[in-house]
């Protein structure tokens, strides 16, 4: 059965995500979009084939039975709350603003709605929800990315912390998992997926560093469970939108929508 789609955001992930449904994907319909340039979202519907509605986000659940959220973090809530108040399907971007709002969980589970992290700029987080579903010992990620992808995080604006005078690898931000959402609120939204895929986002430690020259953002996860144990990258090709994202993030919220409907589904 098809199922409606809103999109809240059309930046870097939005707009793409928006372009590949307006395309055409068997099962689901692109039936509204959420933009805080109203005339640079029209422009960008030129070439759709069916102009979806344009709507303030507090609208979105109003129209769709899945919500995605690719807008800012300061905006999360707002669009969660409708989301999850009208019994929605949610699919968040910004996963490290559901971390200090793990209320929205609880509340998701009143009103029957669904809350679905996509794995975004990461990988393997099929096999970190099957290790923890044993025990598991530790969960590390590091996260390397061009000064550039870092500029403007909270964390390193309250320390001075100069990006600009950055001239060789530095590790400038070791912590949890929350801390780094905290800190780091358009950045490490990997970080908040691989806490929430294991165990919890006071038990996964996170380091990042700004490389200079680096071309790619680069995420390294290593696991030690009773089961298994392993080590993963991957290295994404920042957009030329926003630097601070991957390409691969559209791609894979695309790949969790279609999750959602097909008749056959791949990995955990
Ligand atoms: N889960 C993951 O792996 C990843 C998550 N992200 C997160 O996803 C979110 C979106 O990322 P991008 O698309 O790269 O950001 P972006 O900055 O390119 O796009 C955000 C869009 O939201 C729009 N917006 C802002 N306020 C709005 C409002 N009130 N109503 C409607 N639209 C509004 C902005 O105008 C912009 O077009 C961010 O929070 C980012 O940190 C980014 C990369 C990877
Ligand atoms: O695209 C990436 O490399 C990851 C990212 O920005 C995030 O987790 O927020």
């Amino acid at each position: 059965m098809e199922k409606t789609v809103a999109i809240a955001g059309l930046g870097a992930i939005g707009l793409d995500l928006a372009r590949a449904l307006d395309a055409g994907v068997e099962g689901l319909r692109l039936v509204a979009v959420s933009a805080r340039d109203q005339a640079k979202a029209e422009s960008n519907f030129a070439g759709f084939r069916h102009k979806p509605r344009l709507l303030p986000i507090e609208a979105l659940a109003e129209e769709a039975e899945i919500i995605v959220e690719c807008a800012p973090a300061a905006v999360f809530e707002t669009i969660a709350a409708a989301a999850i108040a009208r019994g929605r399907i949610l699919v968040p971007a910004s996963v490290g603003a559901l971390l200090p709002r793990m209320h929205l969980v609880e509340e998701a589970r009143r009103t029957g709605a669904r809350i679905i992290v996509p794995t975004g700029a990461l990988l393997g987080l099929d096999a970190v929800r099957a290790a923890a579903e044993g025990a598991v010992e530790s969960v590390t990620i590091e996260t390397r990315k061009p000064p550039r992808g870092l500029e403007g995080a909270p964390y390193l604006v309250e320390r001075g912390i100069d990006l600009a005078a950055v001239t060789e690898p530095s590790l400038v931000f070791k912590g949890n998992a929350f801390e780094a959402a905290q800190g780091f609120p358009a950045n490490v939204n990997v970080a908040a997926a691989l806490a929430l895929a294991g165990i919890g986002p006071e038990r996964t430690l996170v380091e990042i560093w700004a490389v200079p020259g680096l071309t790619r953002n680069t995420h390294t996860i290593r696991v030690e469970a009773a089961a298994a144990r392993f080590t993963m990258t991957i290295e994404g090709v920042p957009s030329e939108s926003n630097p601070r994202t991957g390409k691969l993030t559209p791609l894979s919220l695309l790949a969790c929508l279609r999750g959602l409907v097909s008749t056959l589904k791949v990995g955990s």
